[in-house]
């Protein structure tokens, strides 16, 4: 019989991938909250839940450690997409991917074609693409959470970082002032695994894809 192993991140994209799985009459045997283990127990005894850090899921689908996972298209543009299969966008934990600075910085006069700025994010690629295709020097200082405090303490001029709600961008009194591109998470499936477990993973492919709202 073959095995499956999907990747998932604790948190949002756990708690709004659990209707889907359950479309396909997957349910996980513990929460990832609550429960310290990183290998998760399925109803079915060859399907099991690998917990790995949001940004670690591509690597684990590209390498074959997993079979399938889910992950934000954030996460998606920063690792490349190398080996990965990304059939469905699910529409799950969608925000956007913005330029914020401080309220009352004249964003619009620090980031003229030519000029430098400082900018700091945890999404380099994405960051460093989006000032050169406007023609703007950038020194890309990379963080690794709380972006929204480097503006507040002079670490850098501009953050690129996640927006949903404006309300972490609110409480630390920034402005978003560009929008960079839409963000929700995907499935993404391992181009041999595709291959080699077809029976097993395609009807979860359509599944999910009735299942999206
Ligand atoms: N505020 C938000 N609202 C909706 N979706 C979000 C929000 N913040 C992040 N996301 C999406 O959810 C994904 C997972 O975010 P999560 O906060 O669980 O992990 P993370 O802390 O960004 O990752 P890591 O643990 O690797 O640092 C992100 O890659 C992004 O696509
Ligand atoms: O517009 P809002 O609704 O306030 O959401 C935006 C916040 O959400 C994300 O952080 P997250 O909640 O994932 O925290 P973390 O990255 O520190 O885990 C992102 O990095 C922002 O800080």
């Amino acid at each position: 019989m073959n095995h499956l192993t999907i990747a998932l991140s604790k948190g949002r994209i756990f708690d709004e991938t659990l209707p889907l799985l359950a479309a396909a009459d997957i349910v996980p045997a513990e929460n990832p909250e609550s429960s310290r283990k990183l290998i998760i127990e399925t109803n079915h005894d060859n399907i099991r839940l690998v917990i790995v850090r949001a940004s670690d899921v591509p690597t684990y689908v590209q390498y074959g450690a997993a079979d399938f996972g889910i992950a934000g298209k954030d996460v998606l543009i920063e690792h490349g997409g190398e080996g990965l299969y990304q059939p469905l966008d699910l529409k799950i934990a969608a925000c956007k991917m913005m330029v914020a600075v401080r309220e009352g910085f004249d964003y619009q006069a620090a980031a003229q074609a030519g000029s430098r700025l400082r900018v700091a994010t945890k999404y380099p690629n994405i960051a460093a693409a989006h000032f050169a295709a406007k023609g703007v020097h950038v020194d890309i200082i990379k963080l690794y959470g709380s972006m929204e405090l480097a503006p507040l303490v002079g670490l850098s001029d501009a953050i690129v970082d996640l927006v949903s709600t404006g309300s972490t961008l609110r409480a630390n009194r920034l402005q978003a002032v560009e929008h960079i591109v839409d963000i929700s998470s995907r499935l993404v499936v391992n181009k041999a695994a595709l291959k080699t477990k077809h029976d097993l993973i395609e009807p979860i492919i359509q599944t999910f894809a009735k299942a999206i709202v």
